[in-house]
């Protein structure tokens, strides 16, 4: 939608009114006796209450019926939506999805909710230490519907068509090659342009920072002004044909019903709000002498575990860079890994392996061996090392987690999207090992 307005800043100190209400935040305080324009104070705190400042978020929001309005909550179908891990027996084979089927709205209408798939996790949203990756399948608008998610924040990234999100902080367009981030309670509804497609990496129990930078100083990476927050927007409207609040909780879907739009929030002020980012803003960091860099230079967000430099997941992209390294196999290295390893490629071509496609995506377990299929490693060892544009076009991603993450039955088996010859881009690998080389024939 033209013409949406964001404010910059990553975690700031945010204040919007909407503009057909001036004055409508109230000044010098949050709980005035009665608000300006008549309106309720609620707050959305998205940290414990005692939590220091650094990492203590809370938002003030001024709204013309407060979200207490409704009626109980039952629980409705949570179609392939779980948090059940215990489904199927662990696989720790490597995992290569065709792309996800979009279901075809002449067949069957399809909105964001019931468009979830969840492919994989571990851990749990009770205990408040854990993640979940789904993907979203849709062809149809919410329509007098929005989304809660009581068990923690999702970072979405859509693959196919953008999504109009409106939140109680107001609309955000989302586009392929930007992703968003909804942090646990804040309520929203997408509205879809087409067939869509997306992934969404869920973190119970932390919110998303924008790593640390070390020694790489004060710039680069993803910077903090390139992340864009909604600016207050509402609708003072009655659906007397019923509301439905969706709430995730405890990894089920619980439904309410009230007369009202939740999007009636007229003004709000603080740092727990939702947020999107363009990916193509990345500085990317890089090798410029020799060898292949660990990808964590290139995490765009991180969810902290409270383990010193681990993450519960981290959020990682691959963007058209120069490669320039000497005297280096420039692809990303064989690899077996303590983290989970779950990718996703948004457009184009994933450098180390062919078969990778655009909406499919890939799960290369904890200590699961993976790496550069057959013909990405023969090429790339005589290749002549020039300077070289790499992953022009393209933008693959990863979801990087300390967990150990089991696969669902839709992930496994219903999704019917599991490329069972995977394994075979290895097969062919070659002993080239030479028991009489010289260093001199190097
Ligand atoms: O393709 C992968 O598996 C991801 C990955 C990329 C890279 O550049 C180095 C290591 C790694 O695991
Ligand atoms: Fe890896």
């Amino acid at each position: 939608m033209a013409g949406l307005k964001y404010m910059s800043g990553f975690g700031n100190e945010f204040a919007s009114e909407d503009p057909r209400c001036p004055g409508s935040l109230p000044e010098g305080q949050n709980n005035p006796q009665v608000c300006p324009y008549g309106l309720y104070a609620e707050q959305l705190s998205g940290s414990a209450f005692t939590c220091p400042r650094s990492t203590n978020k809370r938002s003030w929001l001024y709204r013309i019926l407060p979200s207490v309005r409704h009626k109980p909550f039952t629980p409705m179908s949570c179609g392939d939506l779980t948090e059940n891990w215990n489904e199927v027996e662990p696989d720790p084979n490597q995992l290569r999805w065709k792309p996800f089927i979009i279901p075809k709205s002449s067949e069957k209408k399809v909105d964001f909710i019931s468009g979830l798939h969840t492919v994989c996790g571990a851990g749990d949203s009770k205990s408040r230490n854990g993640i979940a990756i789904h993907m979203y399948t849709c062809n149809t608008s919410m329509t007098d519907k929005c989304f809660q998610n009581a068990d923690g924040d999702f970072l979405i990234v859509p693959q196919q068509g953008e999504i109009l999100i409106t939140t109680e902080f107001g609309k955000m367009m989302v586009e392929p090659n930007e992703i968003c981030v909804i942090q646990q309670g804040m309520r929203f509804s997408v509205d879809v342009f087409g067939e869509t497609r997306g992934y969404i990496l869920e973190v119970f129990g932390a919110h998303f920072e924008l790593p640390d930078l070390g020694p790489i100083g004060a710039n680069g990476m993803a910077n903090p002004r390139d992340f864009q927050t909604p600016v207050a927007w509402y609708e003072d409207r009655t659906v007397a044909t019923g509301y439905t609040v969706v709430n995730k909780y405890q990894g089920k879907l619980f439904s309410c019903q009230q007369d009202f739009s939740p999007f009636n929030v007229v003004a709000w002020h603080g740092n727990y709000t939702p947020y999107k980012y363009n990916l193509e803003n990345f500085m990317v960091i890089n090798c410029v002498a020799f060898d292949h860099a660990d990808p964590s230079i290139f995490t765009v967000l991180t969810a902290k575990s409270t383990r010193p430099g681990v993450a519960i997941a981290d959020f990682v992209i691959f963007p058209p860079r120069w490669g320039v390294a000497d005297h280096t196999f420039r692809p990303p290295y064989y690899h077996r890994n303590c983290m989970s390893e779950f990718m996703g490629l948004i457009k184009g071509h994933y450098e180390a392996k062919e078969g990778f496609q655009p909406g499919g995506a890939s799960l290369h377990s904890i200590m699961t061996p993976h790496g550069p299929d057959v013909d990405c490693f023969e090429k790339n060892s005589t290749a002549v090392l020039k300077p070289e544009r790499v992953a022009e076009g393209t933008m693959a991603f990863m979801f990087e987690s300390s967990f150990s993450m089991a696969v669902t039955k839709w992930g496994l088996d219903t999704c019917h999207r599991l490329d069972k010859s995977y394994y075979k881009c290895w097969e062919a690998l070659k002993n080239h090992f030479n028991p009489n080389w010289k260093p001199s024939s190097k």
